[in-house]
């Protein structure tokens, strides 16, 4: 009792040092009494017995065998191994001064403790990592930057064509332009501007007509990248951003928003008959109010990614987070991000308030190169893509409802944050951190002096401190102290785990041994995570048998976000003639890519086709009957692993049929114990095609005839 209280008033002393409130050391002291009590408790010794010799591994381990049976948060658990680790460099303080020249084995069996909750507190630590990882995988990750240009590369001929009649025009006289048009080119220029400049919605819409004139004739040119452009102020706004800004034109832009200038707008006062200062209008001449409805209009019209002019900041940012500062730097300038903003989402404290995004895009671009870099599915724009929308979508009429006057923006004060925000840390956080670290110094530091000793060697240590340690006990403290260094043992015992396997299972080695297996499990293991028997043999069994469905790698942390964030890169959803929505390739496709799932609830055949019976036969139809495994899956009931709006959008529900003319066929895989199926291209597919599978029926439920089954 003694030592501990020493230990107590040690830990204090050195805490007050370091400057942490009485508060936190209370309520360290009183996580290291708890888990201390419950050590002992667990083996079974009472506080009047309590030595430090009863701080021992066995205890340890039954501590974490017990937060696991009762289910403690982990985030608990790592705070009380924290505040014990902590506490233990008080306790080893202690027996520096106590135990060292008097009890050395003592000394080494409580370094060996500390060594082992070092190593099981990184197990844990990277638990909660991988969870934190595996829950940002299956969110929807924003758009990249490529995605964002496709926006404005879709329905850049159609663009082009309406201003080349516009150029075609000496003057206005009997120049008519229909409300579509208008409408059309207003969106297509403040998309631009939203988008390609990253300029905030509210920012453009308070140019002047005069900033742009005054521009146009030569007051402000700037030539920084090597391309001339001119630069326009946006200095006098309404909105509630405090930020000026500026819009950098390259001829090509320069030229458009002459035309824009010189005809729309007049054309639209003069059928108003009125005068307005803005450079934007509505069709009915009003100020132009609400950018992000008209940017989205083009992309229901396009049938491109629904991108925001937010989500295009989102896209910069969180592409920009894993850049050096100067980059990061950047980026904020051009994001026009006030210096608050920017301090929080990049963490350096400065941001000018300007926006020249054309360096901006061509510094990043240039960056991405072709289809963009990073940790997305990356999707190709080229000059393809711009054609790869059938004509007849691109001259639908849309809908050029004015719109109102009181729409006025959410507020742009707070811009969206990126996906991945860091939340700034606090006082605390780095304090913690730091301390952490500290220890993580000392723990390594310790290992590289530690020779691991024998396990024979350890029963001895322990017999000499009194204490009787089992043979089992001392191979797994060796072991623990063996895989904080390196993964030799690990591997071996993943391979003697597979050897019997396939023994067990009578297959081929070679099946089971996939290749990304061992890489991915074991390397967890360099943070000292002991591999479950139990946990790697059902991982080997899944992939094993999505590595037999399936060419591409289902099994994987691409796969699983593609089908949670249904973000799927080839593919759109569209009206099919005669057939209700249909899938259609949005850009051309590669024969053999995967190009969506098909997944809802997996039901018995049984099942399904009573639920079949149940329900109106002229209903449009969503159950997947599959012959192997007499499962049926039924895509009218939402699944379990997207929300009921989400789960109605997913692709593969909308794909229709054809017997003749399929050029998508369905594969059948195991993914995490759920059936999904893959619908690959068994071809190249051309953009604009509508993607069909083979339903695989030829009549209808009660054998008539039905026409399009057997076309
Ligand atoms: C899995 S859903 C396909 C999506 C459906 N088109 C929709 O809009 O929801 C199957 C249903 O689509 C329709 N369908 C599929 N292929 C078709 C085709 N080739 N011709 C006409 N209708 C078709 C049928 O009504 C069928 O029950």
């Amino acid at each position: 009792m003694t030592q501990f209280c020493l230990s107590f008033q040690n830990f204090r002393s050195h805490q007050r040092k370091a400057n942490t409130s009485e508060a936190a050391i209370n309520n360290s002291l009183a996580d290291v009494t708890r888990m201390t009590w419950k050590m002992m408790g667990l083996q079974g010794i009472t506080a009047q017995d309590f030595k430090t010799t009863y701080l021992s591994l066995v205890g340890y381990e039954r501590l974490l065998a017990w937060f696991d049976k009762m289910d403690v948060n982990i985030k608990t658990v790592l705070n009380y191994t924290k505040n014990f680790m902590q506490f233990m460099k008080y306790v080893n303080i202690d027996m520096d001064l106590l135990l060292v020249s008097n009890d050395h084995a003592e000394f080494n069996r409580l370094s060996c403790l500390q060594i082992h909750i070092a190593n099981s507190r990184s197990g844990l630590d990277s638990g909660v990592f991988e969870l934190h990882k595996r829950q940002m995988n299956s969110k929807p990750k924003p758009p990249t930057p490529a995605e964002v240009k496709r926006v404005l590369a879709v329905a850049k001929d159609d663009f082009d064509r309406a201003m080349d009649e516009l150029r075609k025009k000496k003057d206005d006289s009997g120049l008519i332009l229909t409300k579509t048009r208008v409408s059309f080119i207003n969106r297509y220029i403040t998309a631009y501007l939203c988008l390609g400049q990253g300029i905030r919605v509210g920012a453009a819409e308070n140019m002047h007509g005069s900033e742009f004139q005054a521009a146009y004739n030569g007051e402000r040119t700037l030539s920084d990248n090597g391309i001339p452009h001119i630069v326009v102020h946006v200095a006098n706004h309404k909105t509630n951003v405090t930020q000026d800004c500026r819009i950098a034109l390259d001829s090509y832009w320069t030229e458009n928003f002459y035309l824009y200038f010189r005809y729309v707008r007049t054309i639209i006062f003069r059928l108003k008959n009125a005068t307005h200062p803005y450079f934007f209008t509505q069709n009915d001449g009003r100020h132009y109010k609400k950018v992000s409805d008209g940017i989205e209009k083009l992309q229901n019209q396009y049938g491109v990614p629904k991108i925001t002019s937010s989500t295009a900041r989102c896209a910069w940012e969180t592409w920009v987070e894993s850049r050096p500062e100067a980059e990061r730097k950047l980026v904020a300038d051009h994001l026009c991000h006030s210096a608050e903003v920017a301090k929080s989402h990049y963490k350096h404290g400065f941001a000018k308030t300007t926006v020249d995004a054309l360096g901006a895009f061509k510094a990043i671009e240039a960056d991405l190169g072709v289809g963009g870099k990073g940790n997305r599915v990356s999707v190709t724009v080229d000059a393809a893509v711009a054609h790869s929308v059938p004509r007849s979508v691109a001259t639908t009429s849309v809908d050029v409802t004015p719109v109102a006057e009181q729409e006025v923006p959410p507020s742009t004060a707070t811009p969206p944050k990126a996906v991945l925000p860091k939340s700034p840390k606090t006082p605390k956080d780095i304090k913690v951190e730091r301390i952490m670290d500290q220890l993580k110094e000392k723990v390594a530091g310790d290992i590289a002096d530690v020779t691991i000793p024998t396990p024979t060697q350890l029963i001895d240590m322990e017999k000499a401190a009194g204490r009787k340690m089992s043979p089992d006990d001392a191979a797994t403290i060796q072991r623990s102290l063996r895989t904080l260094r390196d993964n030799a043992l690990a591997e071996n015992m993943a391979i003697r785990l597979l050897k019997n396997e396939k023994k067990r299972q009578n297959v081929p080695y070679k099946d089971l041994l996939a290749p990304t297996l061992t890489a991915a499990d074991l390397s967890r293991n360099k943070c000292g995570v002991k591999i479950k028997e139990s946990q790697l043999l059902s991982k080997f069994r899944s992939l094993q048998k999505t590595y037999q469905s399936s060419s591409l790698n289902p099994d994987s942390d691409d796969m699983r976000a593609l089908i949670k964030g249904q973000s799927w890169p080839y593919v759109c959803l569209r009206s099919s003639a005669n057939k209700g929505r249909g899938v259609f390739a949005n850009s051309s496709i590669p024969k053999g890519q995967v190009v969506c799932d098909y997944h809802g609830q997996t039901i018995s055949s049984e099942e399904g086709e009573q639920r079949m019976r149940s329900t109106d036969p002229q209903a449009t139809n969503y159950m997947l009957f599959l012959k192997e495994g007499k499962i049926c899956i039924d895509a009218s009931n939402q699944c379990t692993c997207h929300s009921r709006a989400k789960f109605m959008g997913t692709y593969g529900r909308y794909m229709n049929h054809s017997a003749k003319m399929w050029n998508v066929k369905p594969k059948a895989v195991d993914l995490d114990g759920t059936t999904v199926v893959l619908l690959t291209a068994i071809r190249d597919i051309k953009a604009g095609e509508e993607l069909l599978f083979d339903y695989g029926v030829r009549r209808g439920e009660d054998g008539e005839d039905i026409g399009w089954l057997k076309k």
